[in-house]
């Protein structure tokens, strides 16, 4: 599928692109470049890595100029830089857009103007019906996405993937609950109800590859995910770690949703079920709304949207296999400390 092929990460230092790299340098693939701000990060990957194929292009999104010889030459884009962090986005809401937006119009400019041949951006369940920046910037890259792609498609292929809560991801609530029951404090909770998508690094590289192949323009993937409460997962974490922590419940933080949605009721009713995975093709009417005035949708009315409240929950013991899967917990099972 890469073979003799160049792809191109932006974000590339981050939980993300070393899964890919994991998954692809041994391949017969012939370039993988990682883009990213940070020259410290870049410069620990190269070392740890050592491999030809790699290559480094330090910049940033939001200027397109040091988009441009990264692109030079690319077959493939993984888009995945962005401001992730709700809190800090909701302090500076015009920064998360000016990365999550901006920065993807100028990816999608840069590729588009080099004949990419494919664009898969990374977006989030905190996208659909967004109540926090981070989640407003990453839908309107998404609107962005679908709108560049309805003008690009002879050229570039460009497709969407949302993810839930990837776990264990750098600065997420599994190490840090890890931590708090190795250091013998209480688990901080903020509310035991609120439940999350939770997928393995694996499964979004999976998704993003599934995109990869089946992708037409405008489209968006969701994979099909396990959710729990955080009372499910405080639980099972306790449980497999053999812990009696007690639990403090701190509130909610800002701009957290009691769920999250990874499919809005309109897009359940066009999304094809493809197992695994739902597909929801872009809406490519034109811009001339009169004509559509009098197709009311009906089908509408039968639909609910796919979140994390309504879907399947993991139990406790459903859980504790989950998250037997991850690096971290392995390493506390070992009785090794995790850093967070
Ligand atoms: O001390 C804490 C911290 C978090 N939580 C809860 O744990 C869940 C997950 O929180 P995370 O901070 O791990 O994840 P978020 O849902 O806030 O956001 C995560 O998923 C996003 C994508 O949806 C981004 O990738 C982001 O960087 C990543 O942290 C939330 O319900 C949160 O309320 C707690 O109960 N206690």
């Amino acid at each position: 599928m890469f073979k003799n092929k160049t792809l191109l990460i932006t974000g590339g230092t981050g939980t993300f692109g070393n899964a890919v790299l994991r998954r692809f340098l041994d391949t017969k693939i012939k370039e993988i470049r990682v883009f990213s701000r940070d020259e410290k990060k870049q410069d620990d990957m190269r070392k740890n890595y050592a491999d030809s194929k790699l290559k480094f292009y330090i910049g940033n999104v939001r200027d397109e100029n040091s988009l441009r010889d990264a692109m030079h030459g690319v077959d493939f884009v993984f888009h995945a830089a962005a401001l992730k962090q709700v809190p800090s986005c909701e302090f500076f809401p015009l920064e998360a857009l000016n990365t999550n937006a901006v920065g993807t119009e100028n990816i999608l400019n840069t590729a588009i103007a080099a004949g990419v041949e494919r664009v898969i951006v990374l977006s989030t369940d905190k996208a659909v019906y967004p109540i926090n920046a981070m989640g407003i910037s990453k839908a309107m890259m998404e609107k962005i996405a679908v709108a560049k792609s309805r003008i690009a498609n002879n050229t570039t292929t460009i497709s969407i993937t949302r993810y839930g809560n990837v776990m264990a991801s750098r600065g997420s609530v599994i190490p840090l609950f890890i931590k708090q029951i190795q250091d013998g404090q209480p688990l901080t909770i903020t509310d035991s109800a609120m439940s999350r998508f939770m997928m393995t690094i694996e499964d979004a590289v999976d998704l993003v590859v599934y995109a990869f192949q089946h992708g037409n323009p405008g489209d968006t993937f969701v994979q099909k995910a396990a959710a729990c409460t955080l009372e499910t997962l405080a639980l099972a974490l306790k449980k497999l770690l053999k812990a009696d922590n007690p639990v403090t419940i701190i509130g909610t933080r800002h701009g957290e949703k009691l769920y999250e949605t990874l499919l809005t009721r309109e897009e359940m009713a066009v999304a094809e079920d493809l197992e695994g995975y739902f597909r929801v093709p872009a809406d490519n009417r034109a811009l001339n709304y009169s004509q559509y005035f009098s197709e009311g949708r009906e089908e509408l009315a039968l639909e609910q949207d796919y979140n994390s409240h309504n879907t399947h929950q993991k139990d406790v013991d459903g859980m504790c296999e989950l998250l037997l899967k991850l690096e971290c917990v392995q390493s506390a099972l070992r009785g090794e400390r995790v850093e967070i």
